[in-house]
C-alpha cells in the first residue's frame, strides 16, 4: 500500500519537475501549447498573512527552512516536493534551479528562497507567478507536493502597489480554482471563522468543499474559557473533510530556537492533555494532517490517471500534428538541401497546376477573359466612328486621287480595312495581359497554399520571383503571337468576301436605273455608305476569327506553357545556385524555429510523462 502511494506521488513529483524544466507551469506565457501542469494534483496552502502558513508547512516537513519577516515574504509560489528517504541518511534539500547543489543546512535553504525570489522580481515587493521548486529529502516526511503562496492581505503596506491585495488574491485564485488543486485553508483559531479569507476563497472556488481541508492554527492562543470544538467538529462550517487543529511554535518558541521534534512533542501533549480536545487527539496535529493529505492525494491521483493518460495522448497527437505542419528540420548537407528545395518546387507546381486544371479555384477566371472580356472589348471597338460616311469618303477619295475609280475603290478598301485592323491590337494585348495577371495571382495563391513552403520565406520569395520571370517570358511570347495574328489579317485579305459582294454598279443596281444614274450614284452618299457597310461586315468577320484565334494563342503561349514548363524554369533557376545560396534559401523564420523547438520540448515532456505513467500503471 505504502509502496503504491509513494509510487503515485513520486510520479506526480517527477512530472511536475519535468514540467518546470520545460517551461510548463500552467496558464502563463500564452504559448498556446498544451499544458500538463494543470492536470497534476497538488496541495496549495492558502491563508491570510501571519495565519501560520509557514508554520504549517514547516511542521508538515519537520524542518525550519521558510523565510520569515513582516510584510510579503512569499512573493513567488514555492513548489515544495517532499520525498521520503530510508531512515539513517542525512536530510537534504535541492532546488530545481541549482540542480547539482545539496543543501544540508536548512538556514541556507531559507536564504536561497529569498535570493531566488529577488532574482525574478528584483528587490521590489512585486509578486511573480513563476514558481520556485524545492525538493526536500528526509525520512521524516511523506511524499507530498505542497505549494506555498503569498499570504492574502487586505491593505498595501509602504512600498507596495495599491493593487497588491488584488494581485495576490488573483494569483492565489489562479492556483486554487484548478479542479486538481487540494486547498489547505488556514485560519487562526483566535480569529472568527466567519471572517477567514482562506475559507471565503475556498468556498468560492470549491463550493461543495470536496477538495478543501480546513486547518485551524493557534489553538493554544484562544482566550481562556473559549474553544474551537464547534469548528473542529464541522458544526460551524461544514466541509467534506474533517477539520484539523494545530498548535505550532509561538514566536517565543522560535526565538528560543525550540526545534521541530520538541515542537511536535509539545503539540501532541497539548491535544492529549487538553480537556477540550482530548477526544479528538488522534485526529489533530501536524503529523496527522500530513498523513491525511498524503492519503487523499493518493486517491486523487489514482482517480486522475486515466484522464491524465488521455490528455497526454491527445496532446502528443496535437504536437505531432503541429510539428508536421511546421515541418521537420532540414538536413545540413547541400545534397539534402537541394533535394528539399526541388521537392518544394514540385509541391508548389502541383498546387499551381491544380488551380489551372480546376482542382482548385481560380483557373476558370482565365476562360472568363475569353468568354467575356475579349468579346466585350471587340464589340466596343470604335468602328462606327472610323467607318462613318465622312471618313470613308475622305479615305476613299484620297486613295484614288484625281482619277475616280473605275470599278471598286480597291485602294480605299485596303486603307479602310488596314486602319480598322489596327484596332484589334488593343484587345489582343489586353487579353495577354489579363491572363498574365491571373497567372501571377495563381502563383501567389499557390505559394501561400503550399503548406510546406510556409516556413521558408526566402525560398518562397525565390520561387515567386522565378515563376513571375517565367510568366513574363510567356507574356512576351503571347503578345508576339497574338499581334502576329492581327498582322496576318492585314497582310492578305479574304478575297472570297469581296467576290461575293453584290456588284451593284455592274448589275446596274435597281432595275430601271440607267448607267448614267449609276455613275452619279458612285459619288453619292449611298455609295460611301455601301463601302462602309462592306468594310464593317468584313471587319466583323475578322473580329469573329480573332475572337477565336486570340484565345488559342494565349492558351498556347501562356497557359499551356505555365503548366508544362514552369517547373523547368524553376529548376534552371535553382540549378544555378551555389551551396551557400541554397542553404540561405532554406533559412527559416526565427519565430517558427522557436515554435518548433518549443513543440519538440513539450513533446518530450509528454512522452516521458507517458512512460512514467505507464511504469506506475504496470507496477500496480
Ligand atoms: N502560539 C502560536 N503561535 C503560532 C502558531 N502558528 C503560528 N504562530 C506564530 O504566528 C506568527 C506567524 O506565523 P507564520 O507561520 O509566519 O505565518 P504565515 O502565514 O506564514 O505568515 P506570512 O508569511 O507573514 O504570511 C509567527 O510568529 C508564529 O510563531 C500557533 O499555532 N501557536
Amino acid at each position: 500500500m505504502t509502496a503504491t502511494m509513494e509510487t503515485l506521488i513520486g510520479l506526480v513529483n517527477r512530472i511536475q519537475r519535468a514540467c518546470t524544466v520545460l517551461g510548463d507551469y500552467g496558464g502563463e506565457g500564452g504559448t498556446s501549447l498544451p499544458t500538463l501542469w494543470e492536470a497534476l494534483p497538488s496541495v496549495v496552502v492558502v491563508g491570510g498573512q501571519s495565519s501560520g502558513k509557514s508554520s504549517v508547512l514547516e511542521s508538515i516537513v519537520g524542518r525550519d527552512f521558510l523565510p520569515r519577516g513582516s510584510g510579503i515574504v512569499t512573493r513567488r509560489p514555492l513548489v515544495l516536493q517532499l520525498h521520503k528517504t530510508e531512515p539513517g541518511g542525512q536530510d537534504y534539500a535541492e532546488f530545481l534551479h541549482l540542480p547539482k547543489k545539496k543543501f544540508t543546512d536548512f538556514a541556507l535553504v531559507r536564504n536561497e528562497i529569498q535570493e531566488e525570489t529577488d532574482r525574478m522580481t528584483g528587490k521590489t515587493k512585486q509578486i511573480s507567478p513563476v514558481p520556485i521548486h524545492l525538493s526536500i529529502y528526509s525520512s521524516n516526511v511523506v511524499n507530498l507536493t505542497l505549494i506555498d503562496l503569498p499570504g492574502l492581505t487586505k491593505v498595501a503596506v509602504e512600498g507596495q502597489p495599491e493593487s497588491i491585495a488584488a494581485d495576490i488574491e488573483n494569483m492565489v485564485r489562479s492556483y486554487v480554482e484548478k479542479p486538481n488543486c487540494i486547498i489547505l485553508a488556514i485560519t487562526p483559531a483566535n480569529q472568527d471563522i466567519a471572517t477567514s479569507d482562506s475559507i471565503k476563497l475556498a468556498r468560492e472556488v470549491d463550493p461543495t468543499g470536496e477538495r478543501t481541508f480546513g486547518v485551524l492554527t493557534k489553538l493554544d492562543l484562544m482566550d481562556k474559557g473559549t474553544n474551537a470544538i464547534e469548528v473542529l467538529e464541522g458544526k460551524s462550517y461544514r466541509l467534506q473533510h474533517p477539520w484539523v487543529g494545530l498548535v505550532n511554535r509561538s514566536q517565543a518558541d522560535i526565538n528560543r530556537n525550540v526545534d521541530m521534534i520538541a515542537a511536535r512533542r509539545k503539540e501532541r501533549e497539548f491535544f492529549a492533555t487538553s480537556p477540550d480536545y482530548g477526544h479528538l487527539a488522534s485526529k489533530m496535529g501536524s503529523e496527522y494532517l500530513a498523513k491525511l493529505l498524503s492519503k487523499h492525494l493518493e486517491s486523487v491521483i489514482r482517480a486522475q490517471i486515466p484522464g491524465m493518460t488521455s490528455l497526454i495522448n491527445k496532446a502528443i497527437d496535437e504536437l505531432e500534428m503541429e510539428l508536421d505542419h511546421l515541418g521537420r528540420p532540414v538536413g545540413i548537407d547541400a545534397g539534402a538541401q537541394l533535394y528539399t528545395i526541388l521537392e518544394l518546387c514540385r509541391a508548389f507546381d502541383r498546387i499551381f497546376k491544380e488551380h489551372l486544371d480546376g482542382g482548385r479555384p481560380g483557373g476558370a477566371r482565365i476562360y472568363g477573359v475569353f468568354d467575356n472580356q475579349l468579346p466585350a472589348a471587340l464589340a466596343k471597338l470604335p468602328f462606327d466612328g472610323h467607318l462613318s460616311f465622312q471618313n470613308v469618303r475622305k479615305v476613299v477619295s484620297e486613295a484614288d486621287g484625281y482619277q475616280p475609280h473605275l470599278v471598286a475603290p480597291e485602294q480605299g478598301y485596303r486603307r479602310l480595312i488596314d486602319s480598322s485592323l489596327n484596332y484589334f491590337r488593343g484587345p489582343a494585348e489586353a487579353s495577354v495581359d489579363a491572363v498574365h495577371f491571373l497567372l501571377k495571382e495563381l502563383v501567389r495563391r499557390s505559394i501561400s497554399e503550399t503548406q510546406e513552403l510556409s516556413r521558408f520565406p526566402a525560398l518562397r520569395a525565390e520561387i515567386t520571383a522565378a515563376a513571375n520571370a517565367a510568366l513574363e517570358g510567356f507574356r512576351e511570347d503571347g503578345k508576339k503571337t497574338t499581334l502576329r495574328l492581327v498582322d496576318m489579317e492585314s497582310s492578305y485579305l479574304t478575297v472570297d468576301f469581296f467576290r461575293r459582294l453584290p456588284q451593284e454598279w455592274e448589275k446596274g443596281g435597281n432595275p430601271g436605273v440607267n448607267a448614267a444614274s449609276a455613275a452619279a450614284d458612285r459619288y453619292s452618299e449611298g455609295h460611301y455608305r455601301r463601302i462602309a457597310s462592306n468594310v464593317v461586315s468584313y471587319i466583323g468577320m475578322v473580329s469573329q476569327t480573332l475572337g477565336n484565334t486570340i484565345p488559342k494563342a494565349v492558351v498556347y503561349c501562356q497557359v499551356r506553357e505555365a503548366k508544362q514548363a514552369l517547373l523547368d524554369h524553376l529548376y534552371i533557376q535553382v540549378g544555378k545556385k551555389q551551396a551557400k545560396e541554397l542553404a540561405e534559401l532554406l533559412d527559416e523564420d526565427p519565430a517558427l524555429m522557436e515554435r518548433r523547438q518549443q513543440c519538440i520540448r513539450r513533446l518530450e515532456l509528454y512522452k516521458s510523462a507517458r512512460n512514467e505513467i505507464d511504469s506506475v500503471s504496470w507496477a500496480r
